[in-house]
């Protein structure tokens, strides 16, 4: 069976086929419109606490590459902000663009970034993370935007491991890698109740999407933009363009956490 990507024939416009739920109510991404974002004084402050030793290895999946987390204890976890008990961090991974000037799936007032990053954890009210992605509140996803500019030093750790997954499939060992580096000075950041943005599109995800961006330069984007969607041996694909656009608020509300 054809597999969902980011071609016409297989893209997001497609998706709807085989995942009707693409036309649910809590889909992702969305754009975020400050002046329409209502400020909660009852949300909290994130607690972000990673340990580095819990970083395993980096893989191109085909649709982005990812960097994977051991995820059998409470080590590297998420916690307050607007959600209740503890997550675990599972992988994280990015979209981005052909160009600078669209990439990140959320939009700010319609404004695109070139990159946007997601944190994704895992709510450990459930046994696994398999379990927790079918559940309303089972997933946290902390998305950050990526705005060009000077080079970021902690980025390009992760940028140097792309020789090893340039092609489909390719994985390699990363281990020691601390992700709390990619994460802004502020963690001032909106929130609303949405889906995977990717199929099977699940509705399962409180999304913590942070206000302030982290830099990344022209040339490290050259650089995401030098991996394939596809595996060795096929014709050639640049991995560009894998992001969602945004899709219908349906009535949901944006909350704020600063005003
Ligand atoms: N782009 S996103 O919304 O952060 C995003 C995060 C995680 C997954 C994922 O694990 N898909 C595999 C699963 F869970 F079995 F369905 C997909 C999208
Ligand atoms: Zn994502």
């Amino acid at each position: 069976t054809m597999s969902w990507g980011y071609a016409p024939h297989n893209g997001p416009d497609k998706w709807a086929d085989n995942f009707p739920i693409a036309n649910g109510p809590r889909q992702s991404p969305i754009d975020i419109v400050p002046g329409q974002a209502s400020y909660d004084s009852g949300l909290k402050p994130l607690n972000i606490k990673y340990d580095p030793s819990t970083c395993l290895d980096i893989l191109n999946n085909g649709h982005s590459f990812q960097v994977t987390f051991t995820d059998d204890a409470d080590s590297s976890t998420l916690r307050d902000g607007p959600i209740s008990g503890i997550y675990r961090l599972k992988q994280f991974h990015f979209h981005w663009g052909g160009s600078d000037d669209k990439g990140s799936e959320h939009t700010v007032a319609g404004t695109k970034f070139p990159a946007e990053l997601h944190l994704v954890h895992w709510n450990t009210k459930y046994p696994s993370f398999g379990e927790a992605a079918s559940k309303p509140d089972g997933l946290a996803v902390v998305g950050v935007f990526l705005k060009a500019g000077d080079a970021n030093p902690n980025l390009q750790k992760v940028l140097d491991r792309f020789d090893d997954i340039k092609a489909k499939g390719k994985q390699t060992s990363f281990t020691g890698f601390d992700p709390t580096c990619l994460l802004p000075k502020s963690l001032d950041y909106w929130t609303y109740d949405g889906s995977l943005t990717t199929p099977p599109l699940l509705e399962s995800v409180t999304w913590i999407v942070c206000k302030e961006p982290i830099s990344v330069s022209s040339e490290q984007m050259a650089r995401f933009r030098s991996l394939l969607f596809t595996a060795d041996g096929e014709a050639e694909c640049c991995m560009v363009d894998n992001y969602r656009p945004p899709q219908p608020l349906k009535g949901r509300s944006v909350r704020a956490s600063f005003q």
